[in-house]
């Protein structure tokens, strides 16, 4: 027996990101579930009969958000750091030692909960393939523990033991438990690894033993890069063949062309992507960073995503939207342009842009047939009401894999 078919109709602008689509944007559209795929999309005179019609009301309907930075399984509270922060104290890398502590005193259930919590935050925020990391553990039993619990909630789970050398331990030694017993434990629980490669967390040195022996246990690479200060983390990120490369706060020419290089050869679609650079505008707002140079990025001809990376101690908030408002009023970017990095940038930077759209392997981050029927409804007319009316509780009906998250 076939999967029920939903059809969701009258949609007054359909971003679909579907970039080898004659127009990636529909006027008055409509889509069709069957299942978790999507089956059919086109104007909505022209829709197929479904088992259950939904009537979008003239609304806007766009890809659901794709997370692609976060490190959600954590304890504790940092708000007086925040607001610290406020008055004037530099972010430092150190922050992460606080929330360390807390985590390793939670216990599983609570860890979950507070995960569970947070992911449906972000769920009912348009947020429907969510990356999120490891690294407030920093020793094998901890980082193992937080991968599993992560592995159960989390659409791609990231491991970071090489997120800050713990207090007390030698650096290159705990590098060394990084690229062994810890990148062993964690395996069965994760797609990939990323280092903190910045001053006050790992060297270029350090970062570079933890990015070859995460490749060599098979696990993709992303890279915390060029976030505090110029550093060497976007060119590792190039050399290594990460997905990403997060932050890209302070990038020289070079650092540019470097990344840019990585997409000379591939043509949106076929090939195999080069390195993501993503931009991360909440944690930027909320450490008083320059915000990454997303305008500069695109217009070199590297491909931008944006991330919420919520986290307690530089960016408490999983809000995309947010994100995406920012990226248009305060990065120079389209409403386009920061949708697409929202969704099939995000997609690009997990490597779940195309797939082979069978069970369990298919695409997110942009409206196709046979793409997964991820989907959400703003209460709104189109998308640009996301950045004209920020703040505003914009985000309606959510489907991911064809079933509703929010009504
Ligand atoms: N930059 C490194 N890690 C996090 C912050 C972690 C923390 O301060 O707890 C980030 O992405 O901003
Ligand atoms: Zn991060």
């Amino acid at each position: 027996m076939s999967p029920a078919t939903i059809l969701v109709t009258n949609i007054g602008e359909l971003s679909t990101q579907d970039h080898s689509a004659d127009a990636p944007v529909l006027q008055d559209a409509a889509i069709v579930f069957e299942g978790e795929r999507i089956s059919w999309i086109g104007p909505a005179r022209n829709a197929p009969a479904a088992d259950e019609v939904i009537d979008a009301g003239g609304r806007a309907g766009l890809p659901g958000w794709v997370d692609s930075h976060t490190h959600l399984v954590f304890a504790g509270d940092r708000s007086a750091e925040f607001e610290a922060r406020m008055a004037g104290k530099a972010y430092e890398a150190g922050g992460i030692a606080v929330t360390t502590e807390a985590t390793r005193a939670a216990s599983d259930y609570d860890l979950t909960r507070l995960l569970l919590a947070r992911a449906a935050e972000a769920a009912a925020g348009g947020t429907t393939y969510l990356e999120t990391k490891t690294g407030y553990g920093l020793n094998v039993e901890e980082e193992r523990r937080h991968a599993r619990i992560a592995s159960t909630v989390a659409d791609a789970v990231t491991f970071l033991g090489a997120h800050l050398v713990p207090d007390g331990a030698d650096a290159d030694e705990y590098t060394d438990l990084v690229c062994t017993d810890m990148l062993a434990a964690v395996r069965p629980y994760v797609q990939w690894a990323d280092v903190f490669c910045e001053k006050g967390a790992f060297t270029e040195g350090q970062s570079r033993r933890v990015l070859q022996a995460a490749a060599d246990a098979g696990l993709g690479l992303r890279v915390h890069g060029n976030q505090l200060g110029p550093g060497a983390g976007v060119q590792l990120a190039a050399e290594f063949g990460a997905a990403s490369v997060d932050h890209v706060n302070h990038l020289s020419d070079d650092d540019v062309a470097a990344l840019a290089d990585t997409w000379s050869g591939w043509d949106a679609g076929a090939g195999v992507p080069g390195t993501v650079a993503t931009c991360l505008p909440a944690c930027d707002l909320s450490t008083r960073a320059p915000l990454a140079p997303a305008r500069r990025l695109l217009d070199a001809g590297v491909q931008v995503a944006l991330a919420s990376n919520c986290n307690p101690g530089t960016s408490f908030t999983s809000s995309m939207a947010f994100c995406v408002a920012t990226a248009v009023l305060q990065m120079g970017l389209t409403v386009q342009e920061a949708v697409r990095a929202a969704t099939y940038g995000g997609a690009l930077a997990l490597r779940v842009h195309t797939g082979e759209d069978r069970d369990g392997v298919r695409a997110v981050g942009s409206l196709a047939v046979g793409h997964r029927a991820d989907l959400q409804l703003l209460n709104a007319p189109s998308a640009a009401h996301l950045a004209y009316r920020p703040g505003m509780p914009l985000t309606g009906m959510v489907f991911k894999a064809g079933v509703p998250v929010r009504r």
